[in-house]
């Protein structure tokens, strides 16, 4: 017997008692393989709004671009869930910026932000980090050029030292062992589940019973080791604090602690935000770019357009620069393809309502998790031909950059990303440094890689190589 469904909540499969929609999600995953195929299955069959039930949580999917812009600027809709798959990396606790919600998210999010920006977040100290790793990695490109590269981890450390010189002010060596095995670490994570938080968050329970089988010990076990390297960040930056003069965000913060404002930030909380920022500004960042190099690779004819703009506006005498961007659209543009087609956040962040509330035409219980559709709106028949890499679709007939209302990689209102200018910033001088100096090639022998994602927390490409050709 199955439960029946309260009126008003919104359509969606059958479910049953104690697992809800578990074994239906678990089978569909067996042909369709990733979470948001699933959920974009079910939306094709219910309508724009699904209702699931996983486990005993409430879980909502929203689709269409009215829908998703309404629940990402209603404050009812601001929350994040408690589930443990998301309170299990910050001590039990809602701490952090990401996954925390109510008063305690906002101050922490305002503050941290302030900090971000007063140590060169969007400022041209930003762009001289980010062009100190484009150089570095072109000198490693051009040290093995001929040779065929593995693509899915060259841009690892690059991208965690843009961030963490704004954080922790100090960057690694490409071949530091350390911090390579912190980014697998953090991939690993973000493999072990996707963004509902998988049968640890709906059968919190079966982690005293079977807690290898549902991920819950490798996932402790890497938050472990990821605080482990973030408290001896922090420990050596007590050390030698100056409270007069902070260096970084870690010292601000710290500043902010020992000044009685334990409410607005504690040890821990920063803690949190240490790996808020380095989770939130890594997996994403990378996992673009690789899937921006697979779509260059498939498509010479796209690295040709970008060479001639890049020649054109820059010349092969001077390094990239963001004020280069205003001049070159259809370069923009091949990362807001990338970003489109490729959607790594499927389903956003999960949001969750703190109060019963109207949607469409239904009813969301107090509680419920609310994942949006970003994948299927930036893939479907608003676009045409949807699943072509095109980046023409972007520009108008005069060649300038046009919106599309239907485009939201970042989501927006009030839980936008916090890092959407620094991730634009380094997709575009990534881009144009290797540009300038390479054609990027499929192997010989070698099949051309496949743009099908993997599962994940967010999405990544399939492993593949490339070899890097110098320009003439
Ligand atoms: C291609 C790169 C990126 C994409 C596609 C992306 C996308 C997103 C999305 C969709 C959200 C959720 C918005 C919502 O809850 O509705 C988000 C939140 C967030 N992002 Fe990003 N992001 C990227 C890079 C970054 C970087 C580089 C940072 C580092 C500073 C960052 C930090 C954050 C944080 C802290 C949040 C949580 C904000 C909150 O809950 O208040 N992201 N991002």
């Amino acid at each position: 017997t199955n439960v029946t469904r309260p009126s008003r909540y919104p359509p969606g499969p059958k479910y049953w008692p104690i697992v809800g929609n578990l074994i239906s999600v678990w089978l569909k995953l067996r042909t369709l393989k990733c979470h948001h195929v699933v959920w974009s299955y079910w939306l094709r069959q219910y309508g724009d709004i699904i209702g699931l039930k996983l486990g005993n949580v409430n879980v909502v999917v929203v689709s269409g671009e009215k829908l998703i812009r309404e629940v990402l600027t209603r404050q009812v809709f601001d929350g994040r869930p408690d589930g443990i798959f998301y309170t299990a990396r910050s001590f039990g606790k809602k701490l952090g910026i990401v996954f925390s919600d109510g008063r305690s998210w906002q101050t922490l999010r305002r503050i941290v932000f302030k900090y971000l920006k007063h140590f060169g977040y969007n400022s041209q100290v930003m762009e001289k980090i980010i062009t100190k790793e484009c150089q570095v990695l072109v000198s490693q490109m051009e040290a093995s050029a001929g040779r065929p590269i593995h693509i899915n981890d060259m841009f690892n450390i690059h991208v965690i030292n843009m961030l963490w010189c704004l954080v922790a002010g100090r960057r690694y060596d490409t071949d530091d062992e350390r911090l390579k095995e912190i980014c697998d670490l953090i991939t690993r994570t973000f493999k072990t589940a996707d963004m509902s938080g998988g049968v640890l968050n709906f059968m919190p329970f079966l982690r005293h019973v079977i807690p290898n089988a549902i991920g819950y010990t490798e996932m402790m076990r890497i938050h472990k080791s990821l605080y482990n390297f973030i408290g001896e960040v922090i420990e050596l930056h007590k050390m030698s604090l100056d409270p007069k003069n902070p260096r970084d965000v870690i010292d601000a913060l710290l500043i902010e602690i020992v000044e009685c404002r334990e409410e607005a930030c504690s040890e821990q909380e920063l803690k949190v935000v240490c790996l808020d920022l380095l989770e939130g500004g890594f997996e994403t960042v990378t996992n673009t770019l690789v899937f921006m190099l697979l779509h260059l690779v498939l498509k010479p004819e796209v690295q040709r357009r970008v060479q001639e703009e890049i020649d054109r506006v820059i010349g092969s005498g001077r390094p990239p620069s963001l004020s280069d961007r205003t001049g070159m659209a259809y370069t923009e543009a091949v990362v807001l393809e990338t970003l489109r087609i490729s959607s790594i956040a499927p389903v956003g962040i999960p949001h969750m309502a703190s109060d019963d509330a109207e949607l469409g035409n239904y009813i969301i219980p107090k509680g419920t998790t609310v994942l949006l559709a970003l994948y299927d709106l930036h893939n479907e028949k608003n676009w045409k031909e949807p699943r072509v890499f095109k980046p023409e679709r972007f520009l108008n007939a005069n060649g300038a950059l046009i919106q599309n209302d239907c485009f939201i990689p970042f989501g927006l209102g009030r839980r936008r990303c916090m890092g959407e200018l620094l991730a634009r910033s380094e997709l575009f001088l990534f881009l144009t440094h290797l540009m300038q100096k390479f054609h990027i090639l499929i192997p010989e022998g070698e099949p051309a890689p496949s743009p099908d994602p993997i599962n994940g927390v967010s999405l990544s490409a399939m492993p593949f190589k490339a070899i890097f050709h110098p320009r003439k």
